[in-house]
């Protein structure tokens, strides 16, 4: 199996590994990065699948594009296209070495509980269930994963997942310590507010925190600007309160949607993420020109208003992709990574306090509270951030204490299939 990016790490590190591993799979190469080989990233063939997959590789990376190449004759053709179609180089197929499965490249454009959908180099999606092992749920192939296909006689299998280069996910709902991965490999991530009502700051600020956090871009999307004739100051309030760049558009008239579709528009991957009713659903809708997320307008049973239950990814006219989250309500913080992004102006200030491990209170030259008294930091921004970085450390204790847990659990289910080894053998 294809090593997976550990979340616990540095955020530094992280970010840093992130990068390394840009473009595994991708025939394509995201933007703003390196094209880069993939030998180099250590991408291990998945055992006993018999496939070379680190040559397949290769070849979708074009490093190695000579050969047979057997999968195309011997495959019946993909269910269906998707249109408009992929870019070509969104996979190939590739050489099996025993001549009875064959395997090829794609990326997750659904991801459902145990299958996924995947689309290849030539538009075709499949239906495939997933053979990695996921120990954590983080593991799971997500949509926008770069993901190996196996086929043996009727049966499709997902049996690697190459390392994401970004990955955006949340903390699960209920207070649990466990992680859902939302979509990997998106160069941009918009947080979407809706218009129609005042924006809250802290609520944006705990969605830029749970962007950062992903390692790709951010930008805040404020759409429904045909119902708010204050949309600009809200915009100026949003840039320089919490210094994230902003978009205005609304999905109904159009205004400032191609400004959103250029994010994505050198052939990067745009997810967007927000409330439920915030305006994702119309705003993919915009942008694709085409009815293709169902929007909480349409919705007929009127049980409530999380209508965009399924995260497709979908190809944007002018290039690119779009991926929609389902409306997160309770938002959990997942790491620091995101918190320093999203809060580096106040980070910078701790980190001039005199004391390493200030704790913003009462310690003599704190430099936040210089801030605050000196009204160039808000109270408002200065609680948000305690609020945040506390639900941050709770999450990565009780993650930590998770993980030692399932550990503890593995050594003595280890043990025990050990000792009754033994006895088997008459030791
Ligand atoms: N006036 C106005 N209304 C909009 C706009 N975009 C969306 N809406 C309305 O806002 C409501 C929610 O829109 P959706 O696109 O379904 O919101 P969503 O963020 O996808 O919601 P979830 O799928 O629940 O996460 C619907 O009634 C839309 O018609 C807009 O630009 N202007
Ligand atoms: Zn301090």
């Amino acid at each position: 199996m294809l090593a997976r990016l550990g979340r616990a790490g540095e955020p530094s590190d992280r970010h840093q590994r992130l990068e390394d591993h840009v473009g595994v799979l991708a025939g394509e190469r995201p933007h703003g990065t390196d094209e880069r080989g993939v030998g180099a990233h250590g991408v291990v063939p998945h055992e006993g699948c018999g496939l070379v997959v680190r040559s397949a590789l290769q070849r979708v990376h074009g490093t190695r594009v000579s050969g047979r190449s057997l999968g195309r004759d011997a495959v019946p053709p993909p269910s269906k296209s998707v249109a408009p179609g992929p870019p070509r180089t969104y996979g190939r197929r590739v050489e099996s070495s025993n001549g009875q499965a064959d395997a090829w490249t794609g990326r997750v454009v659904r991801g459902d509980r145990g299958s996924v959908r995947v689309v290849d180099a030539e538009g075709g999606v499949t239906t495939a269930r997933v053979a990695v092992p996921v120990s954590d749920p983080l593991d799971a192939p997500c949509v926008g994963d770069w993901v190996v296909l196996v086929r043996t006689g009727d049966d499709v299998a997902v049996t690697d997942v190459a390392p994401r280069r970004t990955l955006l996910e949340r903390a699960e709902p209920g207070g649990s310590s466990r992680h859902q991965p939302l979509a990997a490999n998106v160069d941009v991530v918009a947080v979407v507010v809706g218009l129609d009502q005042m924006p809250s700051l802290e609520k944006v600020e705990r969605l830029l925190v749970v962007a950062w956090s992903s390692g790709a871009a951010v930008h805040v999307v404020l759409t429904k600007a045909d119902v708010a004739p204050d949309a600009d100051d809200v915009a100026h309030d949003i840039t320089t309160q919490l210094g994230a760049e902003t978009i205005v558009c609304s999905a109904r008239t159009g205004v400032g949607v191609a400004e959103v579709a250029a994010l994505a528009s050198t052939g990067g991957t745009l997810a967007l993420v927000g409330s439920s009713g915030a305006g994702k659903s119309s705003l993919v809708n915009a942008l694709v020109g085409d009815e293709v997320v169902a929007t909480s307008a349409i919705r007929s049973d009127g049980r409530g208003r999380h209508t965009t239950v399924r995260r497709e990814l979908v190809a944007l006219p002018g290039g690119g992709w779009i991926v929609d989250t389902p409306g997160l309500r309770g938002v959990g913080v997942t790491d620091s990574a995101g918190l320093s992004h999203a809060f580096a102006d106040v980070e910078e200030l701790a980190r001039s306090c005199r004391f390493g491990d200030c704790t913003h209170q009462v310690e003599p030259g704190c430099a936040v509270r210089g801030a605050l008294d000196g009204g160039t930091l808000t109270l408002r921004r200065y609680e948000s951030w305690r609020a945040l970085q506390r639900e941050a450390e709770w999450l990565e204790r009780r993650t930590d204490a998770r993980l030692a847990a399932e550990q503890n659990r593995q050594v003595r289910r280890t043990t025990r299939e050990q000792r009754r080894f033994r006895r088997a053998r008459g030791h």
